[in-house]
């Protein structure tokens, strides 16, 4: 039996819920009343052995009653037995900070065939931690089965309890689980719950989640109360075949196998209450006031599609122009604890990615938000590379950074984010640092810094550029030089797409009395276009596409000549002349002091 498998369902898991309100009336007993009660319960059962078989020691009773005495029942049904290894192994730890390590609590059920001496009930918990000036606010549940007791044993004295169900037998937990872990969890651990932990496989993939594998991993020694004998305390009824310390090779990321698309869900997922605490993160990073329900929505900023009116923004504000990148937009919100691509809808996933800061010495980026559009390069000889191209920077190690001018935002992505970690790598690279190595090549994905030009590359962006890309492309974006980060819709943010590539989704529905309803998605609600209608083709069977998005082109924008012709025109204004004139004066005497050296 497995203090964290659940067995194939038993039937005393229905018995249990059965009776697991049991306890829902119950006082809190005092250490006293227990006492009284647990003897109460010994003379009790001493009394029936003495009855049926006379006496004899407790365990080898236990076991009879296990092996040949399968129906015999309790008053709360089948006997149910501790875990294997549960009875010897310590109750509870010293405290890591305000963590209190300790075995799973076994409920009442459990006490025909735990000793009263041996019990330990989330009862006795609560006092012995009392005892010690502790109260408990938070339980972790790491077992994977809800037959030990009941939650609500917790929550009705208003304790938290939080489960994460951790496999345990021949499966080491999965990434979520390792999520909401610590790294530095393993040293600490070992120092106040000697030994820490002893099983290779674990600590092994603990690395491979971090991407770093030591040269040599050293576990300390299967302790004493773990006796050969007994089974695996996270394993089922079986014996243990991984005590001894065996190497399982850490598992490498198998995304290079795979074939990778646009459409994948990249990392884990994150609890919902780290969620809401790191949109709470973004919020402060992008200096927005929460409030109700805009908390919930995503506050990327968002560009606008060019048109005759807005194009006359280009002659008043100086403008860079770059590729619009077809792939996935993610703002990246970059932690000591982790990285977190956050989508559109505003949800956040875990990847495990590494950015040191400027200065080595300083260790991690925390709290650093930047923007940018996941794509899939498709490399001669290579194959699909996963590629995440960052064109923005909001915040940089906890300081927002949204009312620097775009130029400078631009500029921090690779000061900051791209040369350290260019850096970093080659140090590895060339075996500068030492173990555990950081293997950058287990990452899902790689980080750029996405290239911008002066409006006058327009035409070489657009007839060369793109063309050569290794990933698609629908058009272009406009982008203030001198802006500031604007979140959600930014009027002065400007798209500009191919004209088979401009389009509208609308969700099409047939209503009673064959009415048509036309919805547009505004921010994840649904919007009914009032009075509007879709023609369709006469052979188009209109209850067939009902609930169905439909698309419909734009043809009424700024065709490529168009543009081209008023970015002409825009480049000899004297705002982009005089500008034009100093970027050339710079890069010379760059090349000057260049060639000088
Ligand atoms: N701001 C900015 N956005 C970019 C850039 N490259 C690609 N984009 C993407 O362009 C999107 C805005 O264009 P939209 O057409 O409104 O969004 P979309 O996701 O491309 O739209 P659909 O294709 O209709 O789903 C942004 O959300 C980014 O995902 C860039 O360099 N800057």
């Amino acid at each position: 039996m497995d203090l964290n498998a659940s067995p194939s369902p038993e039937e005393d898991d229905q018995l249990y819920e059965e009776h697991a309100d049991f306890s829902q009336n119950e006082h809190a007993e005092s250490a006293v009343e227990i006492m009284r009660r647990e003897r109460e319960e010994r003379r009790r059962k001493l009394k029936r052995e003495h009855h049926d078989d006379g006496a004899r020691p407790y365990r080898q009773q236990i076991r009879n009653d296990n092996n040949m005495n399968q129906n015999k029942t309790t008053r709360y049904g089948r006997i149910k037995e501790p875990p294997q290894g549960w009875l010897d192994c310590p109750g509870s730890g010293e405290p890591i900070d305000r963590i209190v390590p300790s075995k799973v609590p076994l409920d009442e059920t459990f006490n025909e065939s735990v000793p009263a001496g041996k019990r330990y009930s989330s009862k006795q918990v609560v006092n012995k931690q009392r005892k010690a000036g502790r109260d408990i606010g938070l339980v972790i549940d790491l077992t994977n089965t809800t037959r030990y007791y009941s939650p609500t044993e917790w929550t009705r004295q208003g304790t938290k309890h939080v489960k994460i169900a951790c496999k345990g037998r021949d499966a080491v937990p999965d990434n979520e689980s390792v999520n909401t872990f610590v790294y530095e969890a393993l040293n600490m651990f070992a120092q106040r719950r000697p030994p820490g932990i002893y099983k290779s496989d674990y600590i092994q993939a603990l690395y491979s989640f971090y991407h770093e594998i030591p040269e040599n991993i050293v576990c300390p020694p299967t302790p004493e109360w773990k006796r050969p004998s007994d089974l695996d305390l996270n394993g089922e009824a079986k014996e243990d075949d991984d005590d001894g310390n065996g190497d399982a090779a850490p598992s490498p990321n198998h995304e290079d196998d795979k074939v990778i698309t646009n459409d994948d869900v990249l990392g884990d997922a994150v609890p919902y209450d780290q969620q809401d605490f790191l949109r709470s993160i973004c919020f402060r990073l992008l200096e927005l006031v929460p409030s109700g329900r805009t908390n919930a929505q995503f506050p990327g900023s968002h560009p606008v599609s060019l048109n005759s009116e807005n194009l006359q923004i280009l002659r008043q504000r100086y403008y860079y122009a770059t590729w619009k990148a077809d792939g996935t937009r993610y703002m990246m919100l970059i932690t000591r604890d982790g990285c977190f691509l956050i989508d559109r809808n505003f949800c956040f996933r875990r990847v495990q990615m590494r950015f040191p800061l400027r200065n080595p010495n300083e260790g991690f980026h925390h709290y650093t938000l930047i923007d940018g559009e996941m794509i899939v390069d498709t490399v001669p000889d290579l194959g699909l590379k996963r590629r995440y191209l960052a064109y923005d920077l909001m915040a940089l190690h906890s300081h927002s950074k949204v009312k620097l001018p775009f130029s400078e935002r631009w500029k921090l992505i690779d000061d900051e984010i791209i040369r350290p970690r260019y850096h970093d790598k080659g140090q590895f690279d060339s075996g500068a640092k030492g173990s555990p190595s950081y293997r950058y090549d287990m990452e899902l994905f790689s980080v750029r810094r996405k290239d911008f030009w002066q409006l006058s590359a327009v035409n070489k962006i657009l007839k060369e550029f793109i063309p050569k890309l290794c990933h698609e492309s629908d058009g272009l974006i406009l982008q203030g030089w001198d802006d500031p980060y604007v979140t959600r819709t930014h009027e002065g943010l400007l798209k500009w797409k191919y004209p088979e590539m401009n389009s509208v989704d609308f969700l099409f529905e047939i209503g009673s009395e064959n009415r048509q309803f036309i919805f547009l998605y505004e921010r994840g609600r649904k919007k009914l276009m009032d009075g509007a209608r879709v023609a369709f083709p006469d052979e188009v069977d209109l209850s067939s596409i009902s609930g169905k998005i439909v698309m419909r082109s734009i043809t009424d924008n700024i065709t490529e000549d168009k543009l081209l012709e008023e970015i002409y025109e825009i480049m000899n204004l004297p705002m982009y002349a005089d500008r034009k004139a100093k970027v050339h004066q710079r890069s010379m005497a760059h090349h000057a002091q260049q060639r000088r050296r």
